[in-house]
């Protein structure tokens, strides 16, 4: 159930961008359309909720995350007149984790609303009580980024640098704030931040859509560039440290983050540059021994093929598009969650710091 007729909220006291939650329905900042539209849809469904996900209307480990687990709430609100609600909501917990295979937060909220509906007796008793978890969930997320935010200062110069970005990390890929866009935040906000350069991440344009239009509304200086341009970029001298996000990291420090994630480790290994992976623990999959375990999306051949439905190459040529790549650890210089900084990640750090699974 889609709704655009929704009055456009404003930001609420989680500073999100994104996500707004409203007791018994969710709005979602159709993130397909920016910069040059800001439409929110309103979802009272979780088939709806899920094919937001799919669909990218919300996008960003995080921030699939919570709109998995409001998602959650909305069928509890649809099957408290059902004999069966409490099959009725599994059922819904499993449409929404079909929705995306690769960031983890997602099953990571959905194992979370799981455990609590698991100790519901009454319908009523689980809108409550998933509802206080979604939120808590949401509300976790943001004072996280900010946290991660404290943590990575402490190990970045003092004197004003600039950073190179991929993707996007901030308010729109997140509960508020952002993980990699939450470190340039506090950046920015503490005078140690030149610029920030922000690959326009093909094909789906996160960076030019979603960064640019998000550090501008907030005067973070912001340059655009193609991603082919950031070997010449790092190359110049101006970039200390490249900052990502990760929808996935493994008990070995491996890290699933945006196609292209990859190939900026190896160049910033290459001009000595440090490279930074940004990410609540939310994000971490202690699980998975290794980045070769990883389940990388690929999605359709049209979003290669065409740009807003501008055609940029013959209409059947063969596309490859996975949407994720896999950093070996040994190309990450540090790991920050809000649990703290983890430097030249391995295994035994990582055990150190999150526990076994
Ligand atoms: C703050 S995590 C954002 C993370 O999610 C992005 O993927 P997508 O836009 O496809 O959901 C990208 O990997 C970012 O690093």
């Amino acid at each position: 159930m889609i709704d655009q007729s929704a009055p456009t909220p404003g930001p609420d006291s989680l500073g999100t961008l994104a996500i707004l939650w409203h007791g018994d329905r969710l709005a979602l900042l159709d993130q397909r359309l920016l910069p040059d539209q800001e439409v929110w849809l309103t979802y009272q469904d979780p088939q709806g909720v899920a094919d937001a996900i799919r669909d990218m209307v919300v996008r960003g480990a995080p921030a699939i995350g919570i709109s998995a687990a409001y998602g959650v709430v909305l069928a509890a609100i649809q099957a408290r007149v059902q004999d069966d609600w409490k099959t009725v909501i599994g059922e819904a917990i499993d449409v929404l984790a079909a929705s995306r295979p690769t960031a983890v937060n997602l099953f990571w909220a959905l194992e979370r609303m799981k455990t609590r509906l698991q100790a519901c007796q009454a319908p009523d008793e689980a809108i409550a009580s998933l509802t206080g978890e979604a939120e808590a969930i949401h509300a976790e997320d943001v004072a996280a980024n900010r946290l991660m935010g404290r943590h990575a200062l402490s190990i970045m110069e003092e004197a004003p640098f600039s950073v190179l970005t991929h993707c996007n990390t901030g308010a729109l890929a997140t509960g508020g704030y952002g993980t990699a866009l939450g470190v340039v935040r506090s950046l920015w906000h503490a005078n140690r931040l030149k610029r920030v350069y922000a690959d326009e991440t093909r094909p789906w344009l996160q960076g030019s859509r979603l960064t640019a239009w998000e550090l501008q509304q907030e005067g973070i200086p912001v340059t655009l560039n193609a991603d082919s341009a950031a070997a010449q970029i790092l190359r110049q001298g101006e970039v200390r440290w490249v900052i990502v996000g990760a929808d996935r990291i493994t008990a070995n420090g491996d890290v699933a983050n945006k196609i292209g994630t990859y190939s900026l480790a190896i160049l910033a290994r290459h001009h000595g540059v440090r490279f930074m992976v940004v990410a609540p623990s939310s994000t971490v999959d202690m699980a998975l021994l290794s980045g070769a375990d990883i389940p990388i999306e690929e999605r359709d051949g049209t979003e290669v093929r065409a740009v807003r439905g501008v055609a940029i190459a013959p209409g059947k040529v063969p596309v490859y598009n996975p949407v994720f790549d896999v950093t070996p650890a040994e190309l990450v210089d540090a790991i920050v969650t809000e649990k703290g900084v983890i430097e030249k990640p391995d295994a035994e750090q990582m055990t150190a710091m999150f526990g076994r699974r």
